[in-house]
Order: structure tokens, then sequence, then C-alpha cells
């Protein structure tokens, strides 16, 4: 096969040690193939894979009793998880040869030759199609319906994943056109945009689940789900490039099937080709390796295949592989250097994202001098409760390290070489304050788990300027201050203009720096026009009319704020975007604080009166909820809650914990005694009864409670709040009328109204149990018009809908 890349000390091995290393080689291909095909989550770089299995390709060669011997030397995959129900392949699914170089690639297409005894001038077609990096899924079509899709699994053995696969858009329910066979096994890879990544990867992070390390692993994640609702809730596409079983063939060609593919309405790859000349062949691989980075999706090589499927069935196949094909993977991409310094970038929502500073080096054709370190707990190699992090890498400034590319996704840090590290270095000491504004930066405890959060995040949300634009336009939101006419571009120039801040700022706006932070934009933006362009006439003068217009809109939008200077709590608290506090939970406590004084003082003593850190990890073990606490603390944890004896003796009776939760708590702490002794320590932390206050009750529990701490604690925001309170007036808890008039009834409002925004209306209705819609029809209980009203109001004459003005309105909403 390939030409040996043998370690020149591989030659003088006894043939114990060969076997020794053999077998380690074997073992550590098996477990990066567990790692990356049944957990999604590959622990090394798929170069280093490939390095590994080159290894051992050399190993066999070179020590030919070996070949074959270990596990790993004729695997596909992984086995089946036992998650899933098994589905059997019908025809085996392969991996492919690999070849990493062009000579390789000659090679290749000699061996071919060789093998069918073509001479060098024979004709011989390839196809070449693009190597997409995803999972390869199998979709078998009876009489044009798919029946079963299965991923690949150990490849003979696959995972039945059917109506996952369903929910995939790009796969079809039934084949379109006519003339596939009666079972028809269609194969193809299923994976991720990059866009669509990025995105799913910012929903993870903003629920606090771990993210995805790239595409492929997400697309894996998202199709090898137990919850379809999940699986179609992720973007995945389809391609098809192969098949398994068919009752009756398709086309005499690799290329002519993909034809009739297209035609069935399956997705087939816009980058394939066919060739029968080798450099041109190697020209499109060049080409596509070129466009890689806009492609939008991820691919990891280029596939040939023999175009003509009689000669595939002469060549068959090897152990792992076709003889008729072969991946030509791209060129690494990494690269081995030094990290000159770890600095941190503040994202906008306040994660600090610890950045590599790397010597510059070339990664696949591209110079790298920053590399992301993802988070806190990759950094380090230790948490603070001094266990190792499961992906920590404990990276140091002065360290040799591995840099990747994938695709056009920011280059990462992936493996540290210690025996380069220098003898002085020392571990990153990761900041503890948000570098942009000074607040405090801190890992909120996982609720689930009891353990930090692999993030540190600024709690400095209403001052920060890293987190500022986002936590104002959060601000003036529907749901929060929802203040009329304030859409994000005006929030994002009122920050740039330095005229907002933080809330209070919005409050304290002028007609006059209004006015000329809306001037100043509006002329950098033409004189940004004028550049591109080229032209270079000066500005024309903003025209009369266009100013008085220009006025008006600023006149709306001071009013738009004064019209909010009355806020209920529950909004003015969802507003401040604490993290954790939603509006359930602002609701919450705007019933049980009253008004924002009392809510403030309770905060501050319950942050006094706040438990110890093994208090904390016993309320977050699941299904043990306060009651059950609360007696684990007085009456300890029972020994066994099994016995009839024991569970009559009144104390122990009541110190029983439910199966359920024992088997949590057990599993939590590992055994009885670490339950115990955890009890105990956690009894001598309980908290004042300011905190439990907030932390038993139902609606708003211990990580609200933390939350809230956390937040008020930060002199910044607590300042900022107060700045705010300074500023408005707040109301009570705003309750919806479940009992009004309007309660279930459907109102359209309709033409100009004079004393409301739209927006306002609407919530009044809602607040008054109605619901408001767009359009008129027989269902419609009521019309609301203003002046201009048009076709909706002859569509409610039409039907006989009750019309009113909006004074009418008003009035009936004042009477409730
Ligand atoms: N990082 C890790 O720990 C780790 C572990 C295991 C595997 N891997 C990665 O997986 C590779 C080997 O695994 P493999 O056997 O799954 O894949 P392979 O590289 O040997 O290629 C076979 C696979 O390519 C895919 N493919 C994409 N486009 C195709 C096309 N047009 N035609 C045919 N097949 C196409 C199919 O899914 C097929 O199963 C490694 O080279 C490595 O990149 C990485
Ligand atoms: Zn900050």
């Amino acid at each position: 096969m390939a030409a040996a890349k043998t370690d020149p000390s591989d030659l003088d091995l006894t043939a114990d040690e060969a076997r020794a290393e053999h077998a380690r080689l074997s073992d550590a291909i098996l477990e990066a193939d567990r790692l990356y095909y049944q957990e999604d989550a590959p622990e090394i770089s798929d170069a280093e894979y490939d390095r590994l299995r080159r290894r051992l390709e050399d190993f066999e060669t070179r020590y030919p009793d070996l070949a074959g011997t270990g596990a790993a030397s004729t695997s596909v995959g992984a086995k089946p998880s036992e998650k899933f129900a098994k589905v059997r392949h019908a025809v085996p699914m392969l991996s492919l040869g690999n070849a990493f170089d062009e000579a390789e690639v000659a090679e290749f297409v000699a061996r071919v030759r060789r093998f069918l005894g073509l001479s060098d001038a024979a004709p011989l077609a390839f196809t070449a199609e693009p190597k997409i990096d995803g999972l390869s899924l199998s979709l078998r079509y009876v009489d044009g319906r798919l029946e079963t899709a299965a991923t690949r699994g150990d490849g003979e053995i696959g995972e039945n994943v059917t109506t996952n696969a369903r929910t995939v858009r790009d796969i079809p329910a039934t084949l379109a056109g006519s003339g596939w066979p009666a079972i028809c096994e269609v194969r193809g890879e299923v994976y991720l945009s990059h866009a669509d990544f990025a995105a799913i990867n910012g929903r993870q992070e903003a629920a606090g689940k771990p993210l995805f390390a790239n595409p492929r692993n997400a697309a894996a994640g998202s199709l090898r789900q137990l919850d379809p609702a999940i699986t179609a809730s992720r973007p995945l596409r389809f391609f098809a490039y192969a098949w398994g079983e068919l009752s009756a063939p398709i086309a005499g060609t690799q290329s002519g099937t993909l034809e009739r593919f297209a035609a069935w309405g399956l997705p087939v790859n816009p980058r394939t080709e066919t060739f029968t000349d080798t450099d041109a062949m190697l020209a499109h691989y060049r080409r596509i390796e070129a466009d890689r980075a806009g492609l939008g999706y991820d691919i990891d090589g280029v596939v040939y295949k023999v175009d003509d499927l009689a000669l595939q069935r002469r060549l068959g196949f090897v152990s792992r592989s076709p003889r008729w094909a072969l991946a030509h993977k791209f060129a690494a991409q990494e690269a081995t250097t030094v990290v000159d310094d770890i600095v941190i970038n503040v994202g906008r929502t306040g994660s600090l994202n610890p950045l590599a500073k790397l010597r510059p080096v070339t990664v696949g054709g591209v110079v790298v001098s920053n590399a992301t370190l993802h988070n806190e707990g990759y950094v380090k190699g230790v948490g603070a409760d001094g266990e190792p992090i499961r992906d920590g890498r404990d990276i140091r400034v002065g360290d040799t390290v591995t840099v990747v590319r994938a695709g056009d996704v920011i280059p990462k840090v992936m493996d540290v070489d210690l025996s380069k590290r220098p003898a002085d270095s020392r571990p990153y000491a990761f900041p503890e304050a948000c570098p942009a504004c000074g607040s405090r930066a801190v890992r909120a405890v996982n609720p689930r788990t009891g353990r930090p959060d692999a993030v540190r995040r600024c709690t400095g949300g209403l001052i920060c300027p890293a987190q500022g634009v986002e936590r104002l336009k959060h601000f003036v939101s529907r749901n929060g201050f929802d203040i009329e006419g304030f859409g994000e571009t005006y929030i994002e120039v009122l920050f740039e203009a330095g005229l907002v801040h933080q809330p209070a700022d919005l409050f304290r706006l002028d007609f006059e720096k209004l006015k000329d932070a809306i001037v100043a934009r509006r002329e950098a933006l033409s004189a940004e026009r004028r550049a591109e362009s080229g032209a270079t006439e000066p500005p024309k003068k903003a025209t009369k009319k266009k100013g008085d217009d220009e006025d008006k809109a600023i006149k709306n939008l001071l009013a738009g704020v004064e019209a909010r200077r009355r806020v209920p709590m529950n909004r003015l608290l969802f507003a401040l975007g604490i993290p954790q506090i939603g509006e359930a939970t602002a609701k919450a406590l705007a019933k049980r604080f009253l008004d924002m004084p009392t809510l403030v003082a309770a905060i501050r003593e319950a942050t006094a009166a706040q438990p110890g850190p093994d208090w904390v990890e016993l309320t977050a073990v699941p299904r043990v909820g306060a009651t059950t606490r609360d007696r684990l603390l007085d009456l300890g944890f029972p020994q066994d809650d099994t016995t009839k004896e024991q569970a009559k003796e009144p104390a122990k009776e009541r110190a029983r914990v439910s199966a359920v939760q024992r088997e949590n708590l057990l599993a939590h702490y590992g055994d009885a005694d670490a339950v115990r002794a955890a009890v105990e320590r956690a009894a001598g932390q309980r908290p004042g009864d300011a905190y439990r206050l907030f932390a038993d009750d139902g609606e708003i529990g211990p990580v609200a409670t933390d939350a809230l701490i956390v937040f008020f604690s930060e002199p910044h925001n607590a300042d900022a709040v107060m700045a705010l309170l300074d500023e408005v007036e707040v109301e009570p808890l705003e309750r919806p009328a479940s009992a009004s008039a309007f309660a279930g009834q459907t109102v359209v409002f309709t033409g100009t109204l004079e004393k409301m925004t739209r927006n306002e209306a609407k919530a009044v209705a809602e607040r008054l149990g109605a619901k408001v819609s767009g359009s008129v029809s027989a269902k419609t209980d009521l019309v609301v018009a203003g002046p201009g009203a048009g076709s909706k109001l002859k569509d409610a004459q039409k039907h006989g809908v009750r019309v009113v003005s909006e004074d009418d309105w008003l009035g009936m909403v004042a009477q409730g």
C-alpha cells in the first residue's frame, strides 16, 4: 500500500516488544473509535488518528506475523450503541483506503490497472467526489417508500435511527419519479452546514450544555438521539453517494447511478465529476481543496471511485475497504507552535473566552497566530474542587502545542507536548474579574451536576461594555420595558455614541443629544457609502422636509421612553437580564416581595445567610427536594430503608428516602459512607432563613437564588439598578385578569391608534385575557378601528362584527 513511513526504532524490536507495541496501537485505535463513533466526542485529532492507523498498517507490513491479530486491524467504526435497536446491513458498510499525497494516488491508479490487466493506454474512468465529513447513513426504500434508516455501526450491524431520519428534510420520505428498484438501499452522508453548526453551539452554550467540537460530532450527536424531537430541531443535511442492497441494477456506472439518485429527489453533491486522466483528476482535487473554506460544510478529502460497476465487481474488497475506491485526504490542517500568551475576550453574553496568542505558524496554507482555548475548564487541568477536569488540557504560556484548523472554524489548540514544557512554567491563572469592566467573574454551579460550569462569566451585566449592547437590547425588548420605537439599531447607535451605557441612561436622554447621535451616525453611513462608490462630491444637505421628519421621529422616541417610566415590577426584573431570571421567576419574585426596596434588602440578607458548598451540592442531587433534604440533615442518611423493623422506628421512618432518591444520592456521592459524610458536612453548613425564603420557594428555587446573589453582590450591578430606580416608578405585579369581560374574545386593531401604540394595545388586551388577531373573520368578537382603517373595517361590516373607536375601547378597558 502506502510507502512505509516506519519509525526506524521499530526495526530492532524483539518479538515480544513488537507484540506489545502492536497491542498498544490496536487498543489506542479502538478507544479512539469508541469515543468518536459511540460518544461523538473524540479526544484526538483526525490527523493523529490517521497516524495511528497508518502506523498499525506499517507495523503489520514490517512484522507479518502480527498482521490481522489485533482487533483494530480489520475493524470498521464501532459497535452500535445499546441505546438503539440494531439493524443488520444486507450489504456491509465499509471504510475507505486512504492516500495523503499525489504519489499515493498514482500508485492506487496503477494498482487498479495492474489488477484489471489494463495497459497504461487503455481508457479507465474514475469519479471524484468531495468526501463529506459527517456520518454515513443507509436508507432502505421499499417500493419507493423509506422503510428503515441505519447508521454504519461496525459495518455489519448499525443503529436503527428511522424515526430521526424521517425528520431530516433532505431525505425524501418517498422517492420521486419512477424506475427505482423495489428494494433500493441508498447510502450517503448526514452532515451540518457551518452556519447551522454555529447556531446549534450557540444554543447549547446559552442552555449551559456542552459544546460540540465540530460539525461532524454535532451531526452525529443530533442524528443519534433517543428523542426524535431533538433531531427534528437540528437542520441536518444529506448527500447520497453509494448504495447497499438493490433488487435490480440501477445503472452501469457510479456516475450514472448518481444521476438517477438526483432524478429521484435525493441530493447529490454538485462537485462530483468523472475523469479518465489522473492529472485532470488531481487538478480537480486541488480546486476543491482551494474552495474548501467556501463550501459552507466540512469535507476532509476527495473520494475517487472506478466508474464502471462491472470493473468494481472484479476489483472487489480488501479487509476494511473496497479495492476500487480511495479517499485522498487533505493535508493535515494542524501544526505545532508555541503559546506566547493567553488573553481573555469577553463574549456578548459575558463569557470569558481564553485565546492563545501563538508564534505564527502556517496551518493548511493559512498563517495562524490566534487560536481558541474554549473556556476556563479547557485551559486548566484541575478545577477549583481539585478534581481533574475531563477535557481540561492544562495549557500554559510557553507550552508547545498542536494547533488544528477544521474547515473555516476558528483554529483551536488541541494538545500540549509536555516533553517541551519549560521547567519554570506555571499553570495559567484564570482571571476572576472581567477584563472589560472589572466586575467579578464567576463559574455558576451547574444545577444538574453540582459542579462549576466550564465557562466563567462576567457578573457586571448591566455595565459591562463587552455585553452592553446585548443587555440593553434585552432591556427594551417586548417582554422587558417594551419601549416603543427602540429597535436594536437605535440601541447600537446610542451605545456607540457613548450616550447609553446602562438602562438608567435611556431615561436621561434629551432631544439635542439624541439628535446629534442620530445625525452623526447618518453622516458616517453616507460617507462610508460614498467612499465605497468612489464618489467625490460633498454630501447633500439634508432637506428641510427630511429634517422635520427626523425631529418628529426623535420626539416619538422620547415619548416612547416617557411612556415607560411606570413599569410593573416583574417586567423590570425580567428586563435586567439576570441569568436564570426568566419571566416566570420574575413574576414569582414580584409576587413574594411586592416592591424593589424590599426585594433588594431581602437579597442582601440572603447573601449573608448563604449555605456552605456541601449544602449546595446536596441540594443539587436530582429528586432530592427541600423536605427530604432537611430530614437528611436532621436525621442522617438511613442505613437501610428496606427493612420493616427500621421503618417502624419513628425517627428512621421519618428519615426515609425513596428508592430513587437513594439511588441518586449513591450515584452522586459514590457509596453510602460518602453520602453520610456529605450529609454530615452539609448539616453544619445550613443557610439562614433569609436564604431559604428564596431557595425553598418552589417558584424561585436555589439556582435563581444564587443567580440573584451573584448579580446583586456585584456593586456595579447594584448601583445600576439603583440608578434605574431613581428614574422609574415601579408598580406591583402585572396580573392577567381572567374574569374580565374580554376573556377568551378575539380582538382586531386596525387603522392608526392615537392614544397607545399597537404593542401597548395588544398587551392590554392580552392582559385582559383576549386574543389579538391580525385579520377579521366571522370568529372575531371586536374590531377597534382608528382613523384610516380600510379593508379590515369592510370585513368587519361584512361579518357583522362589532366595531368601536379607540376611545370606546379605552372606556371599556377602564371598566374592566
Ligand atoms: N479523531 C478520532 O478519534 C477519530 C476516530 C475514528 C475515526 N476518525 C476519523 O474517521 C476516519 C476513518 O473513519 P471511517 O472509516 O469512518 O472513514 P474513512 O475516512 O475511512 O471513509 C469512509 C467514510 O467516508 C464517508 N464518505 C464521505 N463522502 C463519501 C463519498 N463521496 N463516497 C464514499 N464515502 C464517503 C462515508 O461516511 C464513509 O463511511 C479517520 O480518517 C478519521 O478522520 C477519527
Ligand atoms: Zn464585564
